[in-house]
């Protein structure tokens, strides 16, 4: 029945005057709640997964870059973009000690990476589920240009999503990872791209869940430009709340959902800086404003930030005096890589180093995960460098 629809004989509702004059009976509307999308089970499990993954100061490795992206982080430390190099480094980041698990509740892998193996024939999934590491994919497809708009996007790889899904379920994976690109420029973000990328979020994060996958909802709104951070606090808040309407109109259920959204920040070529105090104040502002509760978690990605910036941010941000009803932790690519692919260097004799150099970063993002880490003195240079990609779309 649709809201305001007339119901003559209905006992309950409230009373309004037809055009006769007579009272007649207004029935609230009637949702789709007969229907429910997960059952009690599906729920439990997905629940527990997003909860798992950001439990007690853990958070995200993002190992997921695609082959164009590794390539661009490959050619900064002068190593060619092939498979055995991509394989070789992110054995190195997995078959760390398994402490890490402390610090590590999750790790997202691209499609490649999800069927390789260690130097020994062990798969990498495997190596991470022993150290009780829940596995992710990244299921988006890059992005497609909106025409008419400002060189605007949208996200590819509905299409058959649901069998990949299915298919990635049954070789390990536990959760999928779905990144939507928004920036602010002149007229933009445009309506259409906030709607439509809202939507396109939705739809995955819905196929996702029906597939016993934990969605990460991953609304970025790119730091490219000269904004300050009252407009990215602006924007950010309009992104997450037409994500959050379209999330309840595919009746996706929160609780089984982490979020991976940005920092509020000023843009990258702006003048005025701000402290990391100021950046948790407007981010939690933003976020207080338009998440739910019910969602578990909030995993920030790094987003060109230095390693350090990240680090210091996330501790602020979980300092920060405000209601913090979610767990407030890291999903980072960049922010937790950048020292280990400089120690690398594409040699085997550095492993030692480059283990050390991720375990570092690992253990600070875990701290600030709980507001607990501590800035010792001076820190390497390739720890305070920018790690800022323009037009971070690929
Ligand atoms: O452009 P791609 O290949 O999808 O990669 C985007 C990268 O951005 C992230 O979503 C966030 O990474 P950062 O922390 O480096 O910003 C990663 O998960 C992913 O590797």
């Amino acid at each position: 029945m649709e809201l305001g629809k007339k119901i003559g004989e209905e006992r309950r509702g409230s009373r309004t005057l037809t055009s006769k004059g007579a009272a007649s009976i207004v029935r609230p509307v009637t949702m789709a709640h007969q229907f429910p999308a997960l059952t009690s089970e599906q729920k439990k499990a997905l629940s527990e997964t997003a909860r798992r993954i950001v439990a007690n100061g853990k958070g995200i490795l993002a190992a997921d870059e695609s082959v164009g992206t590794m390539g661009n982080r490959l050619q900064r430390i002068k190593v060619e973009n092939t498979e055995e190099n991509r394989r070789q480094f992110r054995e190195l980041l997995f078959t760390v000690d398994s402490s890490v698990s402390q610090s590590i509740g999750g790790v997202i892998l691209f499609h490649e990476t999800l069927y390789q193996k260690d130097g020994q024939g062990k798969l990498f999934r495997d190596i991470l589920k022993e150290k009780g590491i829940v596995v992710g994919i990244k299921l988006d497809q890059g992005v497609a240009p909106l025409a008419g708009t400002n060189k605007e996007t949208t996200v590819q790889g509905l299409d058959g999503l649901s069998e990949r899904c299915a298919q990635y379920k049954k070789d390990g994976a536990d959760f999928g990872k779905w990144r939507a690109v928004l920036k602010i420029d002149n007229q933009c973000p445009s309506h259409l791209a906030i709607q439509e990328n809202a939507n396109t979020l939705a739809r995955y994060a819905s196929i996702c869940q029906q597939n016993g996958l934990v969605p990460i909802v991953e609304p970025e709104v790119i730091p490219d430009g000269s904004h300050d951070m009252e407009h990215c606090q602006y924007v950010t808040e309009k992104v997450l709340a037409a994500v959050y309407k379209a999330l309840n109109d595919h009746h996706v259920y929160l609780e089984g959902t982490l979020l991976k959204p940005n920092m509020v920040t000023a843009g990258h070529a702006c003048t005025k800086k701000y402290t990391p105090e100021q950046v948790a104040m407007a981010t939690v502002t933003a976020l207080h404003r338009t998440v739910p509760a019910a969602v578990p978690g909030i995993c920030f990605l790094s987003g060109g930030m230095s390693e350090e910036d990240a680090t210091l941010n996330l501790n602020a941000i979980n300092l920060c005096p405000l209601p913090k009803p979610w767990k407030l932790s890291f999903s980072y690519g960049r922010a937790l890589q950048a020292s280990a692919l400089a120690a690398w260097g594409g040699k085997a004799e550095n492993k030692k180093a480059t283990q050390e150099a991720f375990m570092k970063r690992a253990l600070a993002n875990s701290q600030a995960a709980k507001g607990q880490y501590v800035h010792m003195g001076s820190s390497d240079s390739a720890s305070t460098q920018s790690l800022f990609t323009a037009s971070y779309t690929y």
